[in-house]
């Protein structure tokens, strides 16, 4: 009794929610068109069942038992298929299993993570098969064991100890390797998986942080850090759960079904038997439970929008004190969630209760049948212990089989979403055997007959035919129409993109020829409209343009951009941490950091894109004071919308629809009384209102 009070409470822990909806699921598998690749795999399964049925024709039992197994199995992939791409999509699994979306998993790449930890991985594989032979084995011996008790009961009276000391003895030492196996490759396993992933996080960032800038504008960076995050977490929990609760369910399984098989082939069809009854009832519930779970998930997702969206602009939400409107939204959508959490943690306690009742039934039944076979000697007690042990093995590893496969398609598909991003090579490579000129810059930039499109609109020609020619040390203005092109000027001297057609020439080189981390890194000094500070100190945020720079040198090109003083009326003057983008400081005094940042790697060449429109009056003084010593000596382009700022200049260009249409010094263009005057007219306009 106790022995079988024992069994009937391992089933009761144990639930069969995720093979009782497998059958209705196969329905959806006879819908796949042939031209999906679904067919072709689906039709390989079938013909595997087919082939693992008639190998095994002399056995009914196991092929009644091994057709389903195996029918089972594959209809849970294909269905964790069909739901991952409807929770991603939102549609019915049978719309989305039509599709060709399956991502493609490069294994070349997965093996360049895993050789080096092969020796480890093997070690975790050895260690987790002996293990689950050991499970294989124990069902057989707790059957001997009880057998020793039964017949020693039947021929003796009194104490029974002294025969099972033996048998128990070698049963608690199996238990004992199994535990240490156990141990063994779960730590082997954790290794491999925390390095692997760990090193195509690595990889993974480094592909990202190299890609152009076209990329990024093609990729929402949202997305990207989920593939660093989310996505590489997904790939190592399937990685881990594949090789050890794969291994070990498979082996389980295939071992004691045939355990269950020579125990009983009588006992083993009638288990089979009542089996579909459970799994059609189990499919209805199961699928209800799903969509409840889905529907409870999104919930929660919208509940967090709210919260996200309200603390990353927390700013907007005090400027207009709408604190109470974001908590009364907030806290609707967490009350939403929380009800259908209730409702479907109501489900899953009926579905549970039902599972437990329709288990130990089972388990009943198994005790009735074997008790008839006992009776009729077809069977002995340690027989019947056994298999009820094994087939509840079977059934435990058969609902993880079921779970994993889930986990599998899942793992795959964000293995291969990251792997994509792995193998892609970006059209501007920083280090591609660019030159660095053996002389020292003149600083002369040629613009010669440029055409360019930004690659994410192909169709929208943004520079026609544009040429200009900055002068060695001098100050060339470009100013325009919002939109006519400016910024993308300076972009692409900057090389984040090359221009459609027509060359960008440095000292008479083709800027495409040279080493492109010289060319940002020591010629071109780049300040724009919105500097962005990293999270760290002023220190660091200015060795940021010189990483070997000492901290005299940060301390000379602060005080040249005028940041020396407010910096150290800071209590922790240059180690004061900026806060996330800079936020703990001023526009003005963000910018005179920017222009330290540029000017600490002393460039040749000046890129100013409108550096001071940001700033009120005041700031723009102290900026302007600090970009006029700051351009001394140096070739300088300056995009701006202020036309004050620029009137010193050499040259100022007028951009209208992506070309040039008047150049000249500020006098000149004046006296010419074409569209620069009229922009000086206008702006003086709208200062007087
Ligand atoms: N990353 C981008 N991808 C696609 N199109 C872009 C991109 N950046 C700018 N554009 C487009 O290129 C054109 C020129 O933009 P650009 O920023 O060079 O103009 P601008 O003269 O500097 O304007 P503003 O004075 O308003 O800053 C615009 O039509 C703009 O929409």
């Amino acid at each position: 009794l106790i022995v079988l009070n024992h069994i009937s409470n391992f089933y009761k822990g144990t639930t069969i929610s995720d093979q009782l909806v497998i059958l209705q699921e196969v329905n959806i598998l006879t819908k796949i068109p042939p031209g999906n690749p679904f067919h072709r795999i689906w039709n390989l399964t079938q013909r595997a069942i087919h082939h693992s049925s008639s190998r095994t024709s002399k056995s009914p039992g196991l092929k009644f038992i091994l057709g389903p197994a195996v029918l089972t199995v594959s209809a849970r992939l294909f269905c964790r298929v069909a739901c991952c791409e409807a929770d991603d999509n939102n549609n019915a699994p049978e719309e989305v299993i039509l599709k060709d979306s399956v991502p493609d998993f490069k294994w070349h790449i997965l093996w360049e993570f895993v050789k080096p930890q092969l020796f480890a991985l093997i070690g975790a594989v050895v260690l987790a098969f002996g293990a689950a032979m050991l499970n294989i084995q124990i069902p057989l011996m707790l059957g001997d064991l009880v057998n020793v008790v039964a017949r020693y009961l039947r021929e003796h009276s009194g104490t029974y100890v002294n025969e099972i000391k033996g048998p128990a003895i070698k049963l608690l030492g199996l238990y004992a390797i199994q535990g240490l196996l156990t141990t063994g490759y779960i730590i082997l396993l954790s290794r491999v998986g925390e390095r692997v992933a760990a090193d195509m996080r690595k990889t993974l960032f480094a592909s990202l942080i190299r890609q152009d800038v076209a990329f990024f504008d093609a990729n929402k960076t949202g997305q990207l850090v989920n593939r660093l995050t989310a996505d590489i977490q997904e790939f190592k929990s399937s990685f881990k759960l594949v090789i050890s609760q794969g291994l070990r369910s498979i082996t389980q399984t295939v071992g004691c079904f045939v355990s269950l098989y020579i125990i009983s082939p009588k006992l083993t069809g009638l288990t089979v038997v009542v089996l579909p009854c459970l799994v059609g009832a189990g499919a209805i519930i199961g699928s209800f439970l799903r969509k409840l779970s889905r529907l409870a998930q999104e919930q929660v997702a919208k509940a967090t929008e709210v919260a996200d969206e309200a603390l990353g602009n927390v700013r907007t939400v005090k400027a207009f004190a709408m604190e109470e409107r974001e908590l009364q939204l907030y806290a609707h959508e967490v009350d939403k969630s929380c009800e259908m959490n209730e409702n479907l943690g109501g489900g899953i306690a009926v579905f549970q209760g039902l599972s437990n009742v329709a288990l130990n039934c089972i388990v009943l039944g198994t005790i009735f049948a074997g008790g008839t076979l006992i009776s009729s000697d077809e069977m002995s007690p340690g027989d019947l212990m056994s298999f009820l042990v094994a087939s509840q093995t079977v059934q435990r590893s058969l609902a993880s089989i079921s779970i994993l496969f889930g986990q599998v398609v899942r793992g795959m598909s964000a293995g291969a979403r990251v792997f994509e991003y792995l193998s892609l090579k970006p059209t501007i490579p920083l280090s591609g055997g660019g030159r660095i000129p053996f002389h020292s810059l003149i600083g002369r930039v040629d613009f010669m007959n440029i055409s360019f499109s930004y690659p994410t609109r192909p169709g929208h020609e943004v520079l026609k035919k544009f040429s200009l020619t900055l002068p060695p040390c001098k100050t060339v203005a470009i100013v325009g129409e919002s939109g006519g092109g400016k910024s993308t000027v300076a972009s692409l001297l900057e090389r984040f993109y090359d221009p459609t057609n027509g060359v960008v020439m440095l000292d008479g080189l083709d800027i495409r020829t040279l080493d492109l981390a010289w060319l940002r890194g020591q010629v071109i000094g780049f300040i724009n409209q919105e500097p962005v500070l990293f999270g760290s100190s002023i220190m660091e945020n200015i060795r940021f343009g010189k990483p070997d720079a000492t901290d005299a040198e940060v301390i000379s090109a602060a005080k040249q951009s005028n940041a020396h003083r407010f910096i150290m009326s800071f209590p922790d003057g240059y180690n004061t941490m900026v806060g996330e983008r800079g936020v703990a400081l001023s526009g003005g005094q963000k910018q005179r950091i920017a222009i330290a940042r540029a000017l600490i790697k002393n460039p040749s060449i000046l890129v100013l894109d409108e550096a001071t429109s940001a700033l009120d009056a005041e700031s723009e003084r102290v900026v302007q004071e600090a970009l006029n010593r700051a351009t001394r000596g140096r070739t300088v382009l300056i995009i701006a919308h202020r036309l004050s700022t620029i009137q010193g200049a050499d040259l100022i260009c007028v951009m209208s629809n992506g070309r040039i249409v008047e150049a000249g010094t500020h006098l000149e263009l004046l006296s010419k009384g074409g569209l620069y005057s009229d922009l000086i007219r206008r702006q003086r306009a709208e200062g007087q209102k």
